[in-house]
């Protein structure tokens, strides 16, 4: 399940894990993930050293930085996907494991199921869920009414668009109302047309939800778009370089992009991408 994912069973830690970790478990109020003194390193390259980082809880957080400093593996570790060499990731003082988690990959072909229609992508994880029929199917329909979804769910994968399959894997991941929800460059492979309506109803579905969000994109402009908070990483041995926040009002569309305060946010954005790469 870990491809889909989510982790579950929900909220069946061993209490003795739990126990054994209690008096690290103290996070600040109004964050959702502390990650503590965490290193990993892939063969002689150091990534992370010692790095710390508190996420808040249901913002929209975009991680940006130089090629290669250590993005998807930075979120792979924090759903879980990936292990540290050393260090602490916590959700409100749970482990990832008891938390449930929704994550969306780059690559669509890989991610959604090419025997499964559609609709049985979608409600594949609810199964995992200990929900009635009932409830299921509330789910189903509370997630096609967010999206306002034209497509035809009775198709396969092969007989749908690239942007098509992604909003399928979209809605997979959104169907179990995850706490914490992981995009990899979930747009990069798409048609501007099919990234404006995703940017546009994902964002509704998020602010509407409060699912704390961390969302890895190479598109400056996207990145600040969609952000409430900036997380802009160095060069490695990777840390914060810093952490803009973009407040204005949602819903955020192209026009955003042509304001003083999107345009005040991106260019120190760049300023900082500009230093660390540079840097020797
Ligand atoms: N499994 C692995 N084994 C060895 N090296 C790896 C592995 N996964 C990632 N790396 C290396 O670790 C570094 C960080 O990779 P990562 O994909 O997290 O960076 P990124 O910032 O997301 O990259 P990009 O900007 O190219 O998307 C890269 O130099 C990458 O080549």
């Amino acid at each position: 399940m870990r491809t889909m994912g989510t982790h579950l069973p929900i909220g069946t830690a061993a209490p003795e894990a739990a126990d054994a970790g209690a008096s690290h478990r103290w996070y600040p109020k109004g964050t959702h993930i502390t990650i503590r003194g965490l290193t990993k390193r892939f063969q002689d390259a150091t990534i992370y050293d010692n790095f710390d980082l508190d996420i808040p809880k249901g913002k929209i957080v975009s991680v940006f930085g130089p090629n290669g400093c250590g993005k998807s593996t930075l979120i792979n570790m924090i759903a879980g996907i990936l292990p540290c060499d050393s260090g602490q990731i916590l959700f409100e003082g749970k482990e990832a494991r008891e938390t449930r988690i929704g994550y969306v990959f780059q690559n669509y072909r890989e991610a959604v199921f090419p025997w499964l229609r559609a609709i049985d992508n979608i409600r594949y994880p609810l199964q995992y869920l200990n929900l009635s029929k009932v409830e299921q199917q509330s789910r189903m329909d509370r997630l096609m009414e967010s999206f306002d979804v034209k497509l035809d769910l009775q198709r396969y994968p092969y007989q749908m668009s690239g942007g098509q399959q992604q909003l399928v894997s979209i809605m997979r991941a959104l169907v179990v109302d995850p706490e914490v929800l992981f995009l990899d460059e979930p747009f990069s492979a798409l048609d501007y047309e099919m990234v404006m309506f995703l940017r546009e109803r994902l964002q509704k579905v998020l602010v509407e939800r409060r699912t704390t969000t961390l969302l890895v994109s190479h598109d400056l402009d996207e990145a600040v778009l969609l952000a409430d908070e900036v997380l802009l990483l160095t060069k490695r041995p990777t840390r914060v370089a810093e952490n803009l926040p973009f407040d204005v009002a949602r819903p955020r569309t192209a026009d955003t992009t042509i304001t003083p305060a999107f345009i005040a946010t991106k260019t120190r954005a760049l300023d900082v991408f500009q230093r660390e790469v540079r840097k020797p």
